[in-house]
């Protein structure tokens, strides 16, 4: 299977998980930086779930999947640990909701890559289903890649990006800025906490483009 990555745009929409094991532990953990109106349909959830819905981060109902649980939902994921109940999950499917079966049988509307998140900088890997222990291997690797520093770094670079895309009007020059930006010494400054360093390297990036 060739599948075509996107990143989604989650925010107020439902999405139902039907399933309170691990797995659907693992999916909520991964939904919780978004503004996602996450529903659980399951007769029992595990202590970690039960502690999210405490705090009011998904809504659960204590009961067996019906097929209008599924009713409005964008995205929807069939994790029980019974073939016959994400069959019904995915009979209930509409053809524009997306489904993901943990299962991995049936239909495949999405599967969930690795991720490793730091702020805006989101890193993810997939083997497209063939080797979920190796995405975890890259996704351990990866994390010690790239530290928790790129969060603070990205976010720097996003703010550098603003300041140099309204005074650099000429495309050739302010991409040529964009890339001396990223090429620069700015995640080690980051790293030894010498942000006045890093806003001193762009201020002057930003006085040679205005005085060019
Ligand atoms: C197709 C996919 C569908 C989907 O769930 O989206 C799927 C399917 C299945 N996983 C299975 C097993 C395991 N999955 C993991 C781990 C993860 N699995 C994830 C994704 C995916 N798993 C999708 C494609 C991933 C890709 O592209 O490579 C990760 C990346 C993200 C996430 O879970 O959201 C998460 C990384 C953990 C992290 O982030 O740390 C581990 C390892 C571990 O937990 O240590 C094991 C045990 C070892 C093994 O089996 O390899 C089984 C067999 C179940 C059984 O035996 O009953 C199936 C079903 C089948 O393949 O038949
Ligand atoms: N994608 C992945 O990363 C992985 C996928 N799997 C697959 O995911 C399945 C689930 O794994 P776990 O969460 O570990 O299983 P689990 O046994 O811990 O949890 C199953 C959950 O399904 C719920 N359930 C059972 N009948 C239901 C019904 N009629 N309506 C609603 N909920 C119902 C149970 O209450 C329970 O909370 C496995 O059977 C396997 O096929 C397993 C490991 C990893």
């Amino acid at each position: 299977m060739s599948y075509y990555p996107i990143c989604l745009n989650l925010d107020y929409k439902k999405v139902v998980i039907v399933g309170g094991g691990h797995v659907a532990r693992q999916k909520l953990q991964s939904l919780l930086p978004t503004k996602a109106e996450i529903v659980i349909i399951s007769p029992v959830i595990v202590p970690e779930i039960e502690a999210y819905i405490q705090q009011g981060a998904a809504t659960w109902y204590e009961k067996h999947f019906e097929a209008s649980d599924l009713d409005g939902a964008a995205l929807i994921f069939a994790v029980t640990n019974l073939e016959e109940i994400n069959d019904a999950v995915e009979q209930a499917t509409q053809h524009w909701q997306l489904l993901s079966r943990a299962d991995a049988k049936g239909r495949v509307d999405f599967i969930n890559p690795a991720v490793v998140r730091r702020g805006d900088f989101l890193l993810t890997a997939s083997t497209s289903g063939a080797s979920p222990t190796l995405t975890r291997k890259v996704k351990e690797e990866l994390s010690a890649a790239y530290d928790e520093a790129y969060e603070q770094y990205v976010a720097f670079l996003k703010q550098a990006r603003f300041e140099l895309m309204d005074t650099i009007q000429e495309p050739t020059i302010r991409k040529q800025a964009l890339q001396t930006l990223v090429s620069s010494e700015i995640l080690e400054w980051i790293r030894e906490g010498n942000t006045k360093k890093c806003e001193e390297f762009l201020q002057q990036l930003l006085q040679k483009e205005i005085t060019r």
